[in-house]
């Protein structure tokens, strides 16, 4: 006995924005291209119990501007897909031990530009570039702490299906079932442009200061500017027309106008006013650049070959589905990721008028779909048939 003892590396619990998160110190990462991160810690939440043999973890992966809170839990604070996750749900929190984990670069608790670098400052503007392989690679640090070698399943939407995707052709032998909603192979060159002028919106604010700002005024207005532009991306065009056509916005509080000249507001644009002043209350404006310019590099491909040669590496079961009316993640870009993928994958569909949104509010139209393929007892023949029939009827 020489007395001596090796610590053995702990979670430490801590609060953002009044949810309970757990933060876990990956350490140095190095990044794909080129730059380096010393000191990496993730921010997640989990719902559950982890099995001895750890065949039960299922990671879901938030969009742009989410977080790790995916579900309810203990917390007084909503989940975003509350619905789908929880006891007794789709993704039941009594047989599954779910995880999900604030993005890289975000501002929810995970290392990103407001962190403090090793000489105590913030990152901000020496904040590298990562992409979304950076993500997903930091995440497999994350789950080998968590003792997770491979993961029942991992879905996400947007980003989250990015991430989702990314993780099942990084890391084939980790990833048994994977679900890829609202999003495909790659950023389009239009999505890309849409994102470049949310992060030029930024970028010009004259507060922005190169993004050293932490301390005094952010650059707010290009934030919300920046919101404005993507929610506009995120709704369709007949949503806005049936909701707020040319009506005009009434006068009184909390809507009041604040148009120079006094014309006062449509109601179209006081709408995105109001997403703008509650992003600009939960976001910090460098992490929405660096996880944008994330997702611009979302390309499962990349230094892989050709689609199929990407893809034909993974060995998960998928799930692909698409909003109808998306006119951001393009349901064609689903069914171009479906058709590259080995085996024959359907594309399921949210049928919603309003948009990329409906892959947040109308998640409940895939639950049957998810819970055959995925989450039902693969023991019972009568689920394996229905199963078989819902992916012929979605296809
Ligand atoms: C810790 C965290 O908060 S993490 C964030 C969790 N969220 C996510 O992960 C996803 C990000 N969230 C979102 O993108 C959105 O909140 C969504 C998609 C979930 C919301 O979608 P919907 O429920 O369809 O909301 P919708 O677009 O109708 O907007 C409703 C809001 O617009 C407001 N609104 C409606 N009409 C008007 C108008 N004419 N003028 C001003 N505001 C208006 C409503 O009052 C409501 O305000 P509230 O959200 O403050 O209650
Ligand atoms: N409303 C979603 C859309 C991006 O997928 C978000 O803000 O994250």
């Amino acid at each position: 006995m020489t007395g001596i003892t090796t610590a053995v590396p702990q979670p430490e619990a801590g609060l953002v924005d009044g949810v309970v998160v757990q933060r876990f110190r990956i350490g140095p990462l190095a990044l794909e291209t080129g730059g380096h991160l010393p000191d990496v810690v993730l921010a997640y939440e989990t719902w559950g119990t982890l099995n001895a043999d750890a065949s039960n973890a299922v990671l879901i992966e938030h969009a742009l501007t989410g977080s790790s809170h995916v579900a309810r839990g203990e917390s007084s604070e909503d989940g975003w897909w509350d619905g789908l996750v929880g006891p007794g749900r789709t993704i039941d929190t009594n047989r599954y031990f779910v995880v999900s984990i604030n993005m890289l670069g975000g501002c929810y608790g995970s290392t990103g530009p407001a962190s403090l670098d090793p000489e105590g400052k913030p990152w901000g503007s020496r904040f590298p570039f990562v992409t979304i392989r950076d993500s997903v690679r930091a995440e497999a640090l994350l789950a080998d702490l968590l003792g997770i070698s491979s993961w029942h399943s991992v879905l996400g939407g947007s980003m989250g299906g990015a991430r989702a995707l990314e993780w099942a052709v990084t890391y084939p032998g980790r990833v048994q079932r994977c679900a890829v909603i609202a999003c495909g192979a790659a950023s389009t060159a239009e999505q890309i442009a849409f994102a470049q002028a949310q992060v030029q919106a930024i970028r010009l604010d004259p507060r922005f200061t190169g993004g050293d700002y932490y301390g005094s005024a952010g650059p707010e207005d290009g934030l919300g500017l920046a919101r404005r532009i993507a929610h506009i991306t995120y709704r369709s065009e007949a949503e806005l027309v049936h909701r707020f056509g040319r009506a005009a916005q009434g006068m009184e509080e909390p809507f009041g106008s604040s148009v120079p000249g006094g014309r006062g507001r449509y109601q179209v644009e006081s709408y995105l006013d109001h997403q703008a002043e509650k992003l600009v209350r939960r976001f910090d404006a460098n992490s929405y650049v660096i996880l944008t310019e994330a997702l611009m590099s979302h390309d499962v491909a990349r230094d892989r070959g050709s689609l199929s040669t990407a893809l034909a590496a993974a060995s998960a079961e998928f799930f692909v589905a698409a909003v109808d009316s998306d006119r951001l993640y393009w349901p064609r870009q689903s069914v171009e990721l479906a058709s590259a993928l080995p085996g024959n994958v359907a594309v399921h569909t949210i049928e919603s008028p309003i948009g990329h949104d409906a892959f947040l509010t109308e998640i409940a139209q895939l639950e049957p779909a998810l819970a055959a393929a995925f989450y039902s007892n693969t023991d019972d023949g009568d689920v394996k048939e229905s199963a078989s029939a819902l992916r012929l009827r979605a296809g």
